[in-house]
């Protein structure tokens, strides 16, 4: 599955220790993120991982633009909710589409470790299924 990976500066030590946890899990998947959480992500995980722009420079928009092409199947995206971004239209924006396009969405480590252990029980193969019938359907 294709997994997007996102966190703001204060958040970033969180999700380099939450995806360092996972590793085994993550490992098996594709992963994606934005700029420099996928550049320090690399750095201490050793995960291969696909990156995007920076977040205030149209990195959670390109993200948005897979989902959009429903090409995410899950979004860990560690907000940080007492900061205030200069890109807050964009981050609601990626998060309204999460909604559109029915995609797991996970914003703080207790939701993130839900979908996590259902990725590894399979709780998200619908995903897999569901888009094979897409593609049947065109
Ligand atoms: O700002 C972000 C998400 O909105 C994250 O961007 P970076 O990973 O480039 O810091």
């Amino acid at each position: 599955m294709n997994i997007a990976l996102i966190a703001h500066d204060k958040k970033k030590q969180s999700l380099i220790n939450f995806v360092t946890a996972y590793k085994d899990i993550f490992n098996d998947h594709k992963l994606f993120a934005t700029g420099t959480t996928g550049k320090m992500l690399q750095k201490e995980t050793g995960l291969e991982i696909h990156r995007f722009e920076s977040g205030p420079l149209g990195g959670d928009q390109q993200i948005g633009a897979k989902i959009a092409d429903d090409e995410m199947d899950m979004i860990i995206f560690f907000r940080d909710p007492l900061t205030a971004q200069p890109h807050e239209p964009d981050v609601s924006a990626l998060l309204r589409l999460c909604d559109v396009y029915k995609v797991p969405l996970a914003t703080n480590e207790a939701t993130a470790e839900i979908l996590v252990r259902g990725l590894k029980h399979g709780w998200l193969n619908w995903r897999t299924i569901k888009n094979k019938r897409e593609r049947y359907d065109d």
